[in-house]
């Protein structure tokens, strides 16, 4: 340990002094969560003493040291097991018997985003990866039902699953809606999903959206002799309300397989993507992050990353979260946050910011053991009986102003076609509607597909070269 360090040592206060190990033998011994913060001081604490106060009260502590320690609270205690103090990092230990019994995630960030988030002693707070042990992972449920899964059901493998979101976002009627739908499906998309604000608008009631989409979606199906599935937004005001939506799109007679539940994961919280989890394992779990900019944005000091909010939804056992379009799309997001995030959760085993996480327990070495069934599936977990051999994958989703013409710029930067992509503008402001968007959509991922580039694909496309012209002047028009 360098002077520097031995001076930060020395200036802990007794309090501050039981949440620093920084000489701590084996972190990844299985007993601990690791987390990387940056961390910049607010108040009049050093960075040491910043990052202990932050240790103790995501923890057992608070601001001052008090009398009710006992010798096992204190074996409870976070540690700071490790600073960088030129990139203004901090480490820190969670021993995982903190955590509430029974795979709560929500329990989980209320310590390590919680109370700390609002310290007057940081300026700066945000929480940039995260470990999970193996030992921890095997408390928590994980995916149920994957994107695997619905590929099997869609018959949709090698390519993105594509997607629209209905636009306007809300201001349709119910069958208007349904309309919507049915054009993306039979002008070959495979998944629909409400925007996340959907709910029982009076102009719109829930229980006749879900009828509409039902109708819709036979006739597609019919035509085109192709599955599809929507996902329904369920987010709602409490337990009650949200089941009932579930139980009535069940009820409604749609086939397993064919519908997805969306639920409003930060606004709605980890409960209720929990609750869906558990009580619907052979469902797609949908989790939207809207509100997630609040903690996830660089430029906000405080909060979190991507890759911990997808980390954490994986744990959760969402089949699938958006992951963000990588900068390539409308919204903030870099490869650096976006893909990281994806491929952290989609694969096995994956390099996050600062952690390389592994999704199972048995070594990489031992694929079969795991009945991995070759090197291209790897990401694959294959559970063959009930024991506990690692975590599904949860599907990268992928939105927010893309279109077909993007497409392939975002596969380049993503490196691989395993995701769901869902276009909303990128659909329905197509110059023929939505049924021509589906098709440049359709198009557009065969151009890739073939490794034909889009403008000479377009040639003899009509619906991709209409698409072509039309985002290229409205993204010239936008600037
Ligand atoms: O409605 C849309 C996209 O519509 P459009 O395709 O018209 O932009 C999505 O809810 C958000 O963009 C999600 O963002 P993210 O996926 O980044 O959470
Ligand atoms: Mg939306």
């Amino acid at each position: 340990m360098n002077s520097i360090h031995d001076d930060l040592i020395r200036s802990l206060n007794s309090k501050q002094e039981a949440y620093v190990n920084l000489e701590l033998p084996d972190p990844t011994n299985g007993e601990y969560l690791l987390s990387v913060f940056h961390l910049v001081p607010g108040g009049k604490f050093n960075v040491l003493q910043a990052a202990a106060e932050v240790a103790a009260e995501s923890s057992t502590g608070t601001n001052f040291k008090v009398n009710t320690e006992t010798s096992f609270s204190k074996t409870m205690n976070a540690l700071v097991y490790q600073i960088d103090l030129e990139r203004e990092l901090v480490w820190i230990a969670y021993p995982w018997r903190l955590f509430d019994r029974g795979g709560n995630v929500q329990n989980i960030l209320t310590y390590i985003v919680g109370n700390i988030l609002g310290m007057k002693e940081v300026a700066a707070l945000k929480l940039l990866d995260v470990w999970f042990s193996p030992s921890m992972l095997e408390q928590y449920d994980g995916p149920s039902y994957t994107v695997d899964d619905m590929r099997k059901y869609l018959d949709v493998y090698e390519r993105p699953i594509l997607g629209t979101i209905v636009k306007p976002k809300m201001g349709l009627t119910s069958a208007e809606y349904a309309e919507v739908c049915y054009d993306f499906w039979a002008g070959g998309g495979d998944f629909v999903k409400n925007d996340e604000p959907q709910a029982n608008q009076d102009f719109c009631p829930y229980d006749k959206m879900v009828k509409h989409v039902k109708e819709a979606m036979d006739k597609a199906v019919r035509e085109t002799g192709q599955k599809k599935v929507h996902s329904f937004n369920v987010s709602a005001a409490d337990f009650d309300t949200m089941i009932q939506r579930c139980e009535m799109i069940i009820n409604a007679g749609f086939e397993p397989g064919s519908y997805a539940f969306l639920i409003d994961g930060i606004t709605a919280g980890w409960t209720a993507v929990q609750t869906l989890r558990r009580r619907y394992p052979n469902v797609f779990i949908h989790f939207h992050r809207a509100a997630h900019g609040a903690f996830t944005r660089p430029e906000n000091p405080l909060g979190f990353s991507v890759l911990v909010l997808s980390k954490f939804a994986r744990l959760a056992g969402a089949s699938g979260i958006h992951t963000g379009t990588a900068g390539v799309g409308k919204m903030k997001g870099t490869p650096e946050e976006d893909v990281v995030a994806a491929h952290g959760i989609q694969y096995l085993s994956s390099e996050g910011h600062f952690f390389k996480q592994a999704w199972t327990k048995i070594p990489e070495t031992d694929k079969d053991a795991i009945g991995l069934v070759n090197e291209d599936v790897a990401h694959h977990v294959i559970l063959e009986d009930d024991s506990w051999r690692g975590m599904k994958k949860c599907c990268p989703i992928v939105s927010g102003g893309l279109n077909p013409v993007r497409l392939k710029p975002f596969i380049d930067v993503m490196g691989n076609v395993d995701f769901i992509t869902t276009m909303g503008s990128g659909v329905h402001a197509h110059p023929g509607g939505t049924q021509l968007g589906a098709r440049a959509l359709v198009q557009a991922c065969d151009a890739y597909l073939k490794g034909i580039d889009i403008q000479e694909y377009s040639r003899g496309h009509e619906e991709l070269a209409q698409a072509i012209e039309y985002f290229a002047k409205a993204s010239k028009d936008a600037m």
